[in-house]
């Protein structure tokens, strides 16, 4: 299948020999584990809510999706970066720049992480390059939006399994940046919404999974397709691990809207309105509405009251 039918229809692929360390990808899950085993007072002096940057652990059940509690446990990091002077602060979203919350416990993982995710940017960065090309665009039509570095994220996941509840491991929605690259452990669990209805969408041992985010839809103008996409809780004894990162544009960025030839542009679908989660061109306000609605903790805590020095919002592109 090429690249441009696989991105557009389901949205999701795997990709291969990445040239990325198998033994790093199974070290990371391992670090993972003895994160989410570490003792609950030592997760709660790293939790979320303690910062206006979205970082650190969120217990399970304390993110929501589709207003339902999510049974996971997450740890969360974006680029460690000081936070901006309240004097330099415009927009809300500018409020996601910020340091990472690293657990005092655990001192190696803060190395390995951000060494993931900066090898991550790299695949995302050449990956969205391969996007560009297979919509008839010159390869660098994304540069400007992701120089000189995108906003990225990268979450640890722990699905712990169990019988009851309603199986929501991470309920369904979009990604709301450019594209995910995912890393699973052995066990399954995440489906994709394909016109054949749910469909898992299993690891496979070396490859990442591939996803097209929002901001690719509203570039496309819906040719390519930010699919709905789900975790399932595993059954009881079975813990799940994975790490998904999310490569989104720079955040005072707004997103291109390509020009695509006739032949793409007849099929390409414009954007499924779903008055539940509007689509921002806008980088930042994409990305915060994603956050905001995740973690009300955090929203209440730290985004309740407006900003001093506020600006309106921007509106589409013209
Ligand atoms: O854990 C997974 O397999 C997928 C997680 C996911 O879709 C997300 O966090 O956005
Ligand atoms: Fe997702």
């Amino acid at each position: 299948m090429t690249l441009r039918r696989a991105a557009r229809d389901p949205g999701f692929f795997y990709l291969e020999n990445t040239g990325l360390d198998l033994g790093q990808q199974s070290e990371l899950l391992a670090l993972a584990a003895r994160l989410f085993a570490l003792d609950d007072h030592q997760k709660q002096a790293v939790q979320m809510v303690h910062s206006p940057h979205f970082r650190g652990y969120n217990r399970v059940g304390a993110e929501l999706t589709r207003a339902r509690p999510d049974w996971r446990e997450q740890f969360d990091i974006m680029a460690e970066e000081p936070c901006l002077p309240d004097a330099l602060l415009h927009q809300p979203w500018q409020r996601l720049q910020g340091p990472n919350l690293w657990p005092s416990a655990l001192p190696e993982l803060r190395g390995a992480l951000l060494g993931w995710q900066a090898q991550l940017t790299l695949v995302g960065l050449t990956l969205i390059r391969s996007f560009a090309e297979t919509l008839a665009q010159a390869a660098d039509v994304f540069d400007e939006s992701l120089s000189p570095l995108p906003y990225r994220h990268t979450k640890l996941i722990h699905y712990p399994g169990r019988h009851e509840g309603d199986g929501q491991g991470v309920g369904a929605h979009k990604d709301p940046g450019y594209l995910t690259l995912l890393l699973q452990d052995s066990h399954g669990g995440l489906e994709v919404l394909t016109e054949q209805g749910w469909t898992p969408a299993p690891p496979r041992a070396g490859a990442l999974l591939v996803n097209i985010g929002e901001l690719l839809e509203l570039a496309s103008n819906g040719y390519l397709k930010a699919t709905l996409h789900r975790v399932v809780t595993p059954p009881p004894g079975v813990s799940r691990l994975s790490c998904a990162f999310f490569m989104a544009a720079r955040l005072d960025a707004t997103v291109p809207l390509l020009t695509l030839p006739p032949a793409l542009a007849t099929e390409a679908r414009g954007l499924q309105s779903d008055p539940d989660n509007p689509l921002f061109y806008q980088v930042g306000e994409n990305v915060l509405k994603g956050r905001l609605r995740s973690h009300p903790d955090v929203a209440a805590r730290h985004y309740a009251t407006p900003l001093a020095t506020a600006s309106a919002p921007t509106g589409p592109p013209s």
